[in-house]
C-alpha cells in the first residue's frame, strides 16, 4: 500500500535516479492499454475520457497503444488548459499523429451515446482530485454510471480519494481499476477489481532517501503554519562542543527555538559561542539523578529532546538518563553514551536512537557488512526495541521496525568527530516538524550527508563538524524541483 503523499515522494526520487515522470507515464499508458485488451476485442469501440492532469495523460498514451481498436480520446477542456507539460506533450502527439481525438469544453456538449462505446477508459482524475467533481467531469461520471458499459478506471476511479476511498460528490463506479506501482488504501473497499501495474519505478526510489523525501517538510510547514518546533538538547559534561553543535544544527534545520540543558561549566563556555543558543544550566560537572525532575519539567515545554551529545558515560549520568526516560512520554532523539540505557528502560517515550555500529552492538544489536543484510537486522532490532533506529554508516540505515529507509549521502571525511552531534540535532529539529519519526530520521540522515558533501567540496577530507550546520538549510532544499 502506498499513500498519494508517499507516491509523490517516490516519483520525485525516481526522477532523481534518472527515470523521469514522462517515462513512468509511458509505462502507465501501456498498462492501461493491456487492461483494455483483456476486456475488449480488437476492432471494438473504446472511448478514453481524459482529464487535464497526468491521469488524463496516461490515457492519451494508452490511445497510441490501441491502433487495432476503434479507439477515440476525448479531452475534457481545451488543450490550452492541460495542467502539465507531459500530458500536453502526449495530447499534442495524438493530434500530430491524426489519431481520433476531440475535445469537450462543457457538460452540455458531451453525450456518451454519440460514441456508442464497447468499453470506457475513465482517466478524468487520479490522485490529484480535490473536493467534489466539477463540470464537465460530474456530468460525464453520471452518464457513465447510468450506462451499461464496462468502465476501466486509470489509477483510481475519478472522484474517489485514493487514500480514503471517500468521494465528496458523484464518483465513477468502475468495474476495474488499473493502479500504478502499488495498491492504494482507498481502493480496498470499492466494488471494482483492482490490478496493480508495475510501471518501472526502481525500488531504490523508495529505499534510498532522495529529494522527494523533502516534501515531508513542505507538508509539515503547511500544517503547522510556521510553528517549527522547540528543541531541548540535553548534553555536555566531559565534552562541551557536542551539545553546542547539536543545538546549532537543530536551529539550522528549522527549529524555532533551541535550549541547551547542560552542566554549569559547559553552559558558561556555550554562552561564549554567541547568542543563538539559550542555555539552561544545572549544577555540577555532569548530569546526575537529582537533575532529572527539573529536566522533565523543561522537556514538557519542548516538542523534542535530543539526549546525549557529550554527556559522557559516568554511572550517575547513565542512571539519570534511565530515570528521565522512564518518566518521559514525549519524543526524543537518543545519541552517544545515553544509547546503552535504552534497551533496559521501560518508557512511554517515542524514541529515535542514532547509534553508530559500535553503539548498536553495545545496545545488543547486530551489524553486517552488506547494507542489505544490515537493513534486515536493523529492522528486526528496531521492532524488538519498539523505537526508531538510525544506524550510522557509509549507508545510514533507518527503520521503525516495519519500513526501512537508507541514506547514502555523505563521504569519508565525515568520520571526523562531531558529525554525529550535528545529525542528532538535525534529527531533533525534523522530528519536531514531521509526524513520522521514520521520515524525520531518514531526512535527517540525508540532509546531514548532503551538508557533509557540500563541506567536502570546500574542505575535502579536512572538513570539520562545525562546517556542517550552516550547510543544512541548503541540504533541505530540492534544487531540482
Ligand atoms: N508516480 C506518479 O505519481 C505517477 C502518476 N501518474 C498519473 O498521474 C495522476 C496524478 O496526476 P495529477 O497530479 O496531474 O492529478 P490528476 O490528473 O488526478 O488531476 C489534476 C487535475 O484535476 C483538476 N481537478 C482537481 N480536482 C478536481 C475536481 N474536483 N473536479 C474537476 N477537476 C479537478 C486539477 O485542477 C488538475 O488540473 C495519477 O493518478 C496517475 O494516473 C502516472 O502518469 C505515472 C506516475
Ligand atoms: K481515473
Amino acid at each position: 500500500m502506498i499513500t498519494s503523499e508517499r507516491m509523490a515522494m517516490v516519483d520525485r526520487n525516481a526522477a532523481a535516479l534518472g527515470v523521469p515522470r514522462k517515462q513512468l507515464m509511458e509505462s502507465s499508458g501501456n498498462a492501461v492499454a493491456r487492461a483494455v485488451r483483456e476486456h475488449a476485442d480488437p476492432g471494438d469501440r473504446v472511448l478514453l475520457v481524459c482529464g487535464r492532469g497526468n491521469n488524463g495523460g496516461d490515457a492519451m498514451v494508452a490511445a497510441r497503444f490501441l491502433a487495432d481498436y476503434d479507439a477515440h480520446a476525448v479531452l475534457l477542456g481545451r488543450p490550452e488548459t492541460i495542467a502539465t507539460d507531459i500530458a500536453r506533450e502526449n495530447w499534442d502527439a495524438l493530434d500530430a499523429s491524426e489519431l481520433p481525438a476531440d475535445t469537450v469544453a462543457d457538460s452540455r456538449a458531451f453525450a456518451l451515446d454519440d460514441y456508442a462505446p464497447d468499453l470506457v477508459v475513465d482517466a478524468m482524475l487520479g490522485t490529484g482530485v480535490t473536493g467534489a467533481l466539477r463540470e464537465p467531469e460530474a456530468t460525464v461520471a453520471r452518464q457513465l454510471n447510468a450506462a451499461d458499459v464496462p468502465v476501466v478506471s486509470v489509477d483510481v476511479p475519478s472522484g474517489v480519494d485514493a487514500d480514503t476511498g471517500d468521494s465528496e460528490g458523484v464518483a465513477v463506479d468502475a468495474d476495474r481499476v488499473v493502479t500504478f506501482h502499488d495498491d492504494k488504501p482507498g481502493l480496498a473497499d470499492l466494488d471494482a477489481a483492482v490490478t496493480v501495474a508495475d510501471i518501472g519505478v526502481p525500488e531504490a526510489a523508495e529505499t534510498f532517501v532522495g529529494p522527494g523525501d523533502l516534501r515531508a517538510l513542505d507538508r509539515a510547514s503547511d500544517s503547522h503554519k510556521g510553528d517549527n518546533g522547540e528543541v531541548l538538547v540535553v548534553g555536555g559534561g566531559p565534552y562541551t562542543g557536542a551539545p553546542a553543535l547539536a543545538g546549532r544544527a537543530a536551529l539550522r534545520a528549522g527549529a524555532d527555538l533551541v535550549r541547551v540543558a547542560c552542566p554549569d561549566p559547559v553552559a558558561r563556555e556555550i554562552q561564549g559561542y554567541g547568542p543563538d543558543l539559550i542555555v539552561r544550566p544545572f549544577p555540577g560537572e555532569h548530569l546526575a539523578p537529582p537533575h532529572v525532575e527539573r529536566l522533565l519539567d523543561l522537556a514538557a515545554g519542548h516538542d523534542t529532546v535530543v539526549f546525549g551529545p557529550g554527556l559522557g558515560s559516568d554511572g550517575a549520568t547513565l542512571d539519570a538518563v534511565a530515570d528521565f526516560l522512564a518518566a518521559y512520554d514525549g519524543r526524543a532523539v537518543v545519541d552517544a553514551d545515553a544509547l546503552q540505557v535504552v534497551p533496559e528502560v521501560d518508557t512511554a517515550a517515542d524514541l529515535i536512537c542514532t547509534p553508530h555500529q559500535g553503539e548498536l552492538r553495545k545496545m545488543g544489536g547486530e551489524t553486517a557488512s552488506d547494507w542489505r543484510d544490515r537493513a534486515d537486522r536493523v529492522r528486526e532490532f528496531a521492532a524488538g526495541l519498539g523505537h526508531t533506529l538510525l544506524v550510522k554508516g557509509a549507508y545510514d540505515v533507518v527503520s521503525d521496525g516495519d519500513a526501512v529507509r537508507v541514506g547514502r549521502t555523505g563521504n569519508p571525511g565525515m568520520t571526523v568527530g562531531g558529525t554525529g552531534d550535528v545529525l542528532a540535532g538535525v534529527t531533533g529539529a525534523l522530528a519536531a516538524q514531521i509526524d513520522s519519526p521514520l521520515q524525520a530520521a531518514a531526512l535527517a540522515a540525508y540532509a546531514n550527508g548532503r551538508a557533509g558533501d557540500a563541506a567536502a567540496e570546500s574542505f575535502g577530507d579536512g572538513l570539520a563538524a562545525s562546517d556542517l550546520p550552516d550547510r543544512i538549510p541548503q541540504a533541505l532544499r530540492d534544487e531540482g524541483e
